[in-house]
């Protein structure tokens, strides 16, 4: 319980006694003594339900200017998101003490993993918030969205702080950054990975996809934090120019980096070895226990992030040695008869499956069979640009189902098939994985894209939604006589 007044600046003596109980975004779960937030979203306008959240017991709501609010005190505020978000903050009061935030189309659970497994090793207790859900070195739990609602994160953020953790890694979504869904606590330091065509179903374009993400560094990390960026990607200087306008410390890593300088990328066995020079530290050498240059990417974007927030440069790199395979990105999940390895990626954009099949091919003596398929009620202009990259980077494309939601699946597989000359189809993704598993020879290497730690198939929309169990890897070792 606490004072308006101390969520909210400048009100009037008698609305700043006002007593909040709780905060909600949700009419459903507003109890007495809320303060509710009433959104208008691309589903549901919950400015109608204004009444039904005051009846059930709401003491203040935050709007937009101009919408009509009575029988509780009414703010309004030209971005209400963000308004509910900074009052929310000061509701949970408490959170890590340091909170490190990645953006970017592609990487980011990797780059929250690897960063709680480097504090972790340098004795800290860390967690990550993602696609993967709350992970802690005890146990993960599921939120089911990328970046959760404002909510759902600062009431964890507060549940972790209490639990001792000290350390936080969070994804940020372009759709949590738009929907201001992260605001409110300090942010110490923000990453960039890269940019490449997702979500344009909701973004429209790239450039207002790109400015999505800047609000990273423009708003949401501290004005004296850290940016840390990918520099080798193609939209990495003008993320850069964000970071700079704003007066950020930066941290560039990568080959054109300035604070961890890739020299050198050898792939081994089961890993890589980087050449590295490294800010105040000189050069060093490590063997990265992961494969493929865009897991090298992620793991010197990490490093950037703990280094960036006061961890010694030295243990840092050191850490990378030791780091653990994030669970359905490349995860070598089973062997063929014949001998050939069968990897689960996450990929499910055009630039992701082209780096997935980078990273393997070095490691293919024959072929490399790719088994993916692309989301319904997503980006759908993604799928023959993800064909294309299948043909140009695999040697026998099998195009499947991947949650078709409510769109028909036959009309997604023609997409992707458009932009895939001579790739095979099958609609069922079990089917296509057997298909694998038999076309496999020794030398080859099969991997299985887009669905990654994904524990079902998302059939139908709204009411008529289903989640049927499937996980990739157990059908792969099924399949694979495992
Ligand atoms: C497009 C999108 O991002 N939608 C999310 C967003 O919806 P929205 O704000 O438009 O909400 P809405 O459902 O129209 O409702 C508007 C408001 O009314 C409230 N409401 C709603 C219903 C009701 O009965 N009463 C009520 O008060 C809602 O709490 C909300 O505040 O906020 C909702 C509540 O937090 C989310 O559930 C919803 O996620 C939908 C299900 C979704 O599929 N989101 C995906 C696309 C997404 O966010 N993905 C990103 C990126 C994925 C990645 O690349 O990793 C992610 O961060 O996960
Ligand atoms: N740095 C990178 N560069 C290019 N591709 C990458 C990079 N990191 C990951 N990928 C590809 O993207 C896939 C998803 O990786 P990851 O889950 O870390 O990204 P994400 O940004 O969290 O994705 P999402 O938007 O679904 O949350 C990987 O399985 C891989 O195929
Ligand atoms: N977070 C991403 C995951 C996509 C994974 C793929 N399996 C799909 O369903 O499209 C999204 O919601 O767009
Ligand atoms: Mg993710």
């Amino acid at each position: 319980m606490t004072r308006l007044g101390r969520l909210i600046d400048g009100l009037a003596n008698a609305e700043a006694e006002i007593q909040v109980t709780a905060v909600a975004i949700d009419h459903r779960q507003v109890t007495r003594g809320a303060l509710f937030g009433a959104f208008r979203g691309a589903r549901f306008n919950a400015e109608d339900v204004i009444p039904d959240a005051i009846a059930a017991g709401a003491v203040a709501v935050i709007t937009r200017p101009g919408v009509v609010v009575e029988g509780a005190f009414h703010i309004e505020a030209d971005e209400p998101r963000r308004a509910f978000a900074l009052a929310a903050a000061r509701f949970f009061d408490r959170a890590p003490e340091t909170l490190v935030a990645v953006t970017g189309t592609n990487g980011k659970t990797s780059c929250v993993e690897l960063t709680r497994q480097i504090w972790r090793q340098l004795g800290h207790s860390a967690a990550s918030i993602g696609t993967l859900g709350i992970t802690t070195t005890d146990e993960q739990v599921k939120t089911g969205l990328t970046t959760p609602d404002i909510v759902t994160f600062l009431a964890n953020l507060s549940g972790l702080s209490a639990e001792g953790v000290s350390h936080v890694a969070f994804e940020a979504s372009s759709h949590g950054l738009d929907q201001y869904r992260t605001e409110g606590p300090r942010v110490a330091a923000a990453a960039f990975t890269n940019l490449s065509r997702d979500h344009l179903d909701y973004h429209l374009d790239m450039d207002s996809y790109f400015a999505a993400k800047m609000r990273l560094f423009d708003e949401v990390v501290a004005a004296d934090g850290a940016a840390v960026f990918w520099a080798d990607d193609e939209w990495s200087d003008r993320a850069i120019g964000h970071a700079s306008r704003r007066g950020l410390r930066l941290f560039t890593v990568g080959a054109a980096g300035q604070a961890i300088r890739l020299l050198d990328r050898q792939p081994t066995a089961l890993g890589q070895s980087l050449e590295l020079d490294v800010a105040t530290i000189g050069r060093r050498s490590v063997n990265l226990p992961l494969i493929g240059a865009y897991q090298a990417a992620n793991a010197l974007v990490s490093a950037g992030l703990a280094i960036a927030t006061g961890a010694d440069a030295a243990a840092v790199i050191d850490a990378l040695a030791r780091v653990q395979p994030v669970r359905g990105r490349l995860e070598r999940a089973a062997l063929t008869r014949s001998g050939a390895p069968i990897y689960i990626d996450y990929a499910h954009t055009p630039d992701a499956l082209a780096a997935a099949l980078a990273a393997l091919r070095p490691h293919a003596h024959g072929r490399l069979i790719a088994v993916f398929g692309a989301g319904g009620d997503r980006d759908a202009g993604k799928r023959p640009a993800m064909g294309a990259e299948a043909v140009r980077g695999a040697d026998m494309v099998i195009v499947t189902d991947d949650n078709p939601r409510g769109e028909d699946p036959a009309l997604i597989r023609r997409s992707i098939l458009s932009g895939a000359p001579g790739a095979i189809e099958m609609a069922d993704r079990r089917a296509a994985i057997a298909r694998a598993v038999d076309e496999a020879q020794a030398g080859d290497i099969i991997v299985i894209a887009g669905k990654g730690h994904e524990q079902g198939q998302i059939i139908g929309r709204g009411d008529a939604m289903r989640v049927l169990p499937f996980d990739d890897a157990t059908v792969a070792r099924e399949e694979a006589g495992q």
